[in-house]
């Protein structure tokens, strides 16, 4: 099956501010988080999807389709959440349901309902009346219910209260079963990226660092506890490191190495995925 996204070389110029050059493949049925500090590029990049922001360079496909070309089929098989919207406050969530679904053919109104629901929205309250964290549950029912191949969420939890950020979390999960679409989100809540992400796209300073599978990041970051002094050069691997102890992410390397040397280690332990982003950002 055909990709849903293709971003190739793209860069865009804000002030100071420089993203990419970016390069990113969505396939189906895959969730990506994108993940990075305050300010490096999360949202610009999602807009620039959108054709919501112009591009300086490269160029970016949704379902085979460059963006910006004229043709704007591929909107149809995308709902986006932005962080912000505006010129939705004089509107009941009752009138913007019925705008909303009238333009998505494939719209899920048990679903819509279900979320509604579970969220306790007040549909006959306008918008612009309801509370930060009321507003963006009824947001995301109106986008998750379009039910498009390809969801692109911007911080959809940010506002969320504990209980509700779990039912959104079974409810992504659900959404995904049904096969054959795609989520793109960024978040700093650590519990949505360790729960839905298979993929970890992480941008530092608008540079991409990488597009990591979850499982193989968690799995690659070890840190041990050493029984004998660190040479002085750096271990292959390593990362980090702090009296007796180092960070590696490559333990087989690492591991061979200390063997060759003979350098023991008392104790051996995967990193927190918390952990492993923090690396990834800071060091
Ligand atoms: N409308 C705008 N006008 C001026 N600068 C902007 C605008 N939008 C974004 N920027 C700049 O682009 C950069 C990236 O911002 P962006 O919102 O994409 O970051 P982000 O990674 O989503 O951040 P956060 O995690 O804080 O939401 C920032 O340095 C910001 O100052």
């Amino acid at each position: 099956m055909k990709a849903y996204a293709e971003i190739s070389q793209l860069q865009k110029n804000i002030d100071d501010f420089q993203l990419g050059p970016i390069d990113l493949t969505i396939e189906p049925e895959t969730i990506t988080a994108l993940v990075g500090n305050n300010g490096t590029g999360k949202s610009t990049l999602l807009k620039l999807m959108m054709n919501l922001a112009s591009r300086d360079s490269g160029d970016i496909k949704l379902f085979n389709t460059s963006v910006s070309n004229g043709n704007e089929s591929w909107k149809r098989n995308v709902a986006y959440l932005p962080q912000t919207i505006i010129g939705m406050d004089a509107y009941t969530g009752n009138t913007l349901k019925a705008l909303i679904e009238s333009l998505y053919p494939n719209w899920d109104d048990s679903l819509f309902i279900e979320m509604i629901n579970l969220f306790d929205v007040p549909l006959n309250k306008r918008f612009g009346k309801l509370s930060q964290g009321v507003r963006q549950k009824l947001n995301l029912a109106l986008t998750v219910a379009r039910n498009t191949p390809l969801l692109v969420l911007d911080e959809p939890t940010a506002f969320m209260d504990i209980p509700s950020k779990k039912f959104f979390m079974d409810i992504l999960v659900d959404w995904m079963d049904k096969g054959d679409r795609s989520i793109i989100i960024t978040s700093h809540q650590v519990e949505d990226i360790k729960k839905l992400s298979d993929y970890l796209f992480v941008l530092r300073n608008g540079k991409a660092i990488g597009n990591f599978e979850k499982e193989a990041l968690t799995e690659n970051y070890k840190r041990y506890w050493l029984n004998g002094l660190l040479p002085n050069t750096a271990i292959p691997g390593e990362v980090s490191r702090a009296n007796l102890q180092i960070i590696s992410n490559k333990p087989e390397k690492t591991e061979v190495f200390l063997q060759k040397n003979n350098i023991g280690w008392i104790d051996r332990k995967s990193l927190e995925l918390e952990e492993i982003i923090t690396l990834l950002l800071t060091t």
